[in-house]
């Protein structure tokens, strides 16, 4: 599978524009702030129907207009199948609408993991340096992507959570009262969806951690050891006990003060953080091996490799981890690659012993041509 065309509209920095790719390599080449990683975001909502960088959708609309939309052609499926058309796009104060060869999907939902992406941008050490929402924001979109039934958990999770929450907050208005009834309802429904997050939390890292291992050792061909594990009150407890012990607490705090969207995935090297004990450059090698275990994993379990997203990495990488990102584009490892920089010479010096069709664009504030 591979994005043949992209078409924007009001999108960011973009009043329209319009790109057929190459099946290959694709090159964003402009100066800092002119586009390039607006055009990987692009790409980024139709596989995951969100931005990678902006929390709220309307910030993707370009300012002074009042809708945004990103179309794209997906061609070279499997056994000739026709390309399909995915499309979205948003109007200030309506819903986001996707759409697949102009149907519009039921829920959302049921678009995320049909068209992988892996993207690698510097920004990937935050899920080192920030706090663990991030790391279980992260991994939930990956396991999301992998495996349908993992989303429908969460996303119901997520929803009988936030009643739970409104309950709490609403029990300290006295005069509302406070229906104890319907919070043990919520919580019957909350404790198997919680047990069932967590066991498949434990079950992607059994098979997850020794791809990233393998990928970081190949990365860094350094002796330190990394792992990553899980970080649960639950495993070994009854979720619906935590609940119960937890209850004066929360409603105090008037939230809930346990269970899996308080977990937390600890990075570690040689069983210390990687955080305070990785150099940068271990951190660099560190994250970028969780991509790339990130995109064989996806490419196995969906039978098609991800669309590969890489943003500013010539600028931001040694040059032998560039080498070995590299080797595995030459290799064949990969499918579609689009990459952005800020420099042509550079770009075509890194990519000049690949045989690989390479597509240019040129990107200048908001306008892209093909060089
Ligand atoms: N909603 C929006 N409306 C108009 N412009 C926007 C909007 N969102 C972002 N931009 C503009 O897009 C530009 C940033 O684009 P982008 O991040 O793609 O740059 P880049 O070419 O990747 O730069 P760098 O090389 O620094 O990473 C900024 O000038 C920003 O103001």
């Amino acid at each position: 599978m591979n994005l043949e065309s992209l078409h924007l509209l009001f999108f960011k920095n973009y009043e329209e524009a319009q790109l057929s790719f190459s099946a290959h390599i694709n090159c964003f080449i402009g100066d800092n702030g002119s586009g390039k990683t607006n055009l990987l975001d692009a790409i980024h909502y139709l596989s995951l129907t969100k931005s990678a960088f902006t929390p709220t959708d309307a910030q993707s609309i370009k300012q002074g207009a009042e809708f945004f939309v990103t179309r794209g052609r997906f061609g070279g499926r499997p056994d000739d199948a026709p390309a399909e058309t995915i499309q979205c796009s948003l109007r200030l104060g309506q819903k986001k609408s996707v759409t697949h060869d102009k149907q519009p999907y039921e829920r959302v939902s049921d678009h995320i993991g049909r068209y992988p992406v892996v993207l690698i941008s510097p920004y990937d050490t935050d899920l080192i340096r920030q706090g663990s929402e991030e790391r279980r924001k992260h991994f939930d979109s990956l396991m999301s992507q992998l495996d349908h039934e993992y989303l429908e958990l969460l996303i119901r999770y997520t929803q009988l959570l936030k009643q739970r929450n409104a309950l709490l907050k609403l029990a300290t208005d006295r005069q509302a009262g406070y229906d104890r009834d319907y919070l043990l309802t919520i919580d019957e429904q909350l404790v198997p969806l919680g047990e069932q997050l967590v066991q498949r939390r434990q079950d992607f890292l059994l098979e997850f951690e020794p791809l990233f291992q393998r990928h970081y050792a190949q990365l860094a061909d350094g002796q330190e050891q990394v792992t990553l594990t899980y970080k649960s009150e639950l495993p070994g407890a009854d979720f619906g006990k935590l609940l119960r012990l937890q209850e004066r607490r929360d409603l105090t705090l008037q939230r809930t003060t346990t269970g899996p969207h308080r977990d937390d995935f600890t990075f570690l090297m040689d069983d210390k953080p990687v955080k305070s004990y990785g150099s940068q450059g271990q951190q660099k090698s560190f994250v970028i091996a969780l991509k790339l275990a990130q995109f064989e994993l996806l490419a196995e379990r969906q039978r098609q490799k991800p669309l590969l997203l890489l943003d500013d990495i010539f600028d931001r990488l040694d040059e032998k981890r560039i080498t070995r990102l590299m080797q595995l584009v030459a290799n064949h490892s990969f499918g579609q690659i689009f990459l952005t920089d800020t420099h042509l010479e550079r770009t075509d010096r890194v990519l000049a012993s690949l045989s690989e069709d390479i597509r240019r664009f040129r990107v200048e504030s908001g306008t892209v041509t093909r060089l």
